[in-house]
């Protein structure tokens, strides 16, 4: 679980996040949704220790990330795995290696004990007979499974995905979103995904948070959106014609 408290984060006479306080669960799908420059990236990269807050703390599972000491901050880190936008994968590497790379930069595994976990995990997100392909060398859905393979294989306690679904077809974007929550259930983590789409928002929205201009405007399920008289929220959501469908379909009850 994170909780974040009183979230500051200025850069120069900027301020970017003004006080946000809210809390991410264990073992659901926590959205961060909001207008683009809305501060969501600054947000999760608060979240994953890359930039320092200009106030307030972040607890993981209690403890704040800025109370600790060098060594336990490294150690969280490690615990925190990252699907970043596009994919990200090293274009020289091999899949296995790119999958193999957290184990390698964070542990003293025996290569064996290492190949063994990749196979475990590039299975955990159906792919086979890949592993001495390069990225360019398969589609963009499976670069973001294995993205999410990468993330996944130090065994993290915490997943970082930013805009995982972007540049997918939305069949695809459905499955790669379903992908994460199913892990997300079954290895229990504290899932943070940074989205604009608002199919995700549909499919896997256990917990949304809605930032407005670096503040929190809303925080809910997906079931509240559609009850939601929250016009900020509304605005934005049903700017979306597939949420006016559904909102229509579910206000009529069918
Ligand atoms: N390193 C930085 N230094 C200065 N300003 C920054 C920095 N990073 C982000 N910003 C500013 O913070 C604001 C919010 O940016 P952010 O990238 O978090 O928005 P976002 O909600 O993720 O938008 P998008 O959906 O378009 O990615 C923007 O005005 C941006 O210019």
């Amino acid at each position: 679980m994170i909780e974040v408290k009183n979230l500051h984060k200025s850069f120069g006479q900027e301020e970017i996040l003004k006080g946000i306080n809210t809390e991410f669960y264990k073992g659901k799908t926590n959205l961060i949704i909001g207008q683009s420059g809305a501060g969501k990236t600054v947000f999760l990269k608060c979240l994953l220790g890359l930039f320092e807050p200009t106030d307030g703390t972040i607890e993981y599972n209690g403890k704040a990330y800025s109370s600790l000491d060098n060594e336990t901050q490294r150690d969280l880190r490690q615990k925190m795995g990252m699907v970043f936008q596009g994919g990200a994968l090293f274009d020289s590497m091999t899949i296995a290696e790119n999958v193999m790379f957290p184990l390698r930069m964070f542990t003293k595994q025996k290569k064996s004990e290492m190949m063994d976990r990749v196979q475990e995990v590039l299975q955990r997100v159906n792919l086979e007979n890949v592993n001495h392909k390069f990225p360019s060398e398969i589609s963009g859905g499976m670069q973001k499974r294995v993205s999410i393979a990468r993330a996944i294989v130090n065994r993290p306690e915490y997943l970082f995905c930013d805009e995982p679904n972007s540049g997918l077809d939305p069949k695809t974007a459905i499955l790669i979103d379903n992908l994460i929550q199913e892990i997300t259930k079954e290895y229990d983590i504290t899932t943070v995904i940074n989205t604009h789409d608002m199919n995700s928002v549909l499919e896997i929205g256990e917990n949304i948070v809605y930032l407005k201009d670096g503040n929190l405007a809303w925080n809910g399920s997906k079931d509240e959106i559609y009850k939601s008289e929250d016009k900020s929220l509304t605005d934005f959501v049903y700017s979306s014609e597939l949420f006016k469908k559904v909102r229509k379909a579910q206000l009529k009850g069918i």
